[in-house]
């Protein structure tokens, strides 16, 4: 199971939160990632935890003024990029166009989806993985695969029936070690979270407790 903590805008130190990832990970061995701002990508990256951006673009090197450009990304150290989040949505013609700009540079890549339907969608334009995310249940208290195990099962399906090559992660309300083997237990490859660990008073503690679930 890969860990992937997006730091959204939450007001935390994402060199905090980096340093704890990549002690928990290499403590572990499990696969940890994080996603800052776009604008402390190089920073969270000499920490040695794996980094992602949390977006972007779907143009290549031109005048594209406020662009978050795929190479400039990887130059700065990430490994991997979320495209197409709920809380930063996309036309499907500019999922397509970051899952290329993203392959340019040699960057993972996640798609987001808010359902099976769109994970099916996604899944069709050859991402690395697609993440499942229940819109009500982002930042909430619940974990999707507590509150709505059918759409895990119902994405997994979805993602196999398209290319089964396409993994799938889920997102919601994930901040447990039980929430993290649910997930696994319901076919994800991985889980995407945030308000569990970024509105931690020990960050370092919940991801010990995450991977205790893998
Ligand atoms: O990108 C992360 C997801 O939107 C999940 O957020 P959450 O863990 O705060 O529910």
């Amino acid at each position: 199971m890969f860990i992937l903590v997006n730091l959204k805008a939450y007001p935390c130190d994402p060199i905090e939160v980096a340093t704890a990832a990549r002690d928990v990970a290499e403590a572990s061995g499990a696969r940890i990632a994080v996603s800052p701002q776009a604008a402390d990508i190089a920073r969270v990256a000499d920490t040695g935890v794996e980094t992602w951006a949390q977006h972007v673009s779907p143009n290549a090197h031109g005048s594209h003024t406020g662009s978050t450009l795929a190479e400039a990304v990887a130059d700065n150290g990430a490994e991997g990029t979320l495209i197409n989040h709920s809380e930063n949505r996309l036309k499907l013609a500019d999922v397509d166009g970051s899952v290329r700009a993203a392959e340019r540079a040699d960057l993972e890549t996640i798609v987001c989806a808010n359902n099976p339907a769109q994970v099916g969608a996604a899944a069709a334009l050859g991402p690395d993985a697609v993440a499942v995310e229940p819109p009500a249940l982002i930042g909430g208290d619940v974990s999707v695969s507590t509150a709505d195990p059918g759409i895990v099962e119902d994405a997994v399906a979805a993602a196999e029936a398209v290319d089964e090559d396409v993994d799938v992660f889920c997102g919601a309300g994930v901040s447990t070690g039980e929430d993290v083997a649910a997930a696994g237990d319901l076919g994800a490859a991985g889980v995407l979270l945030a308000s569990g660990v970024a509105k931690a008073d020990d960050p370092e503690a919940v991801l010990e407790d995450l991977v205790s679930g893998i």
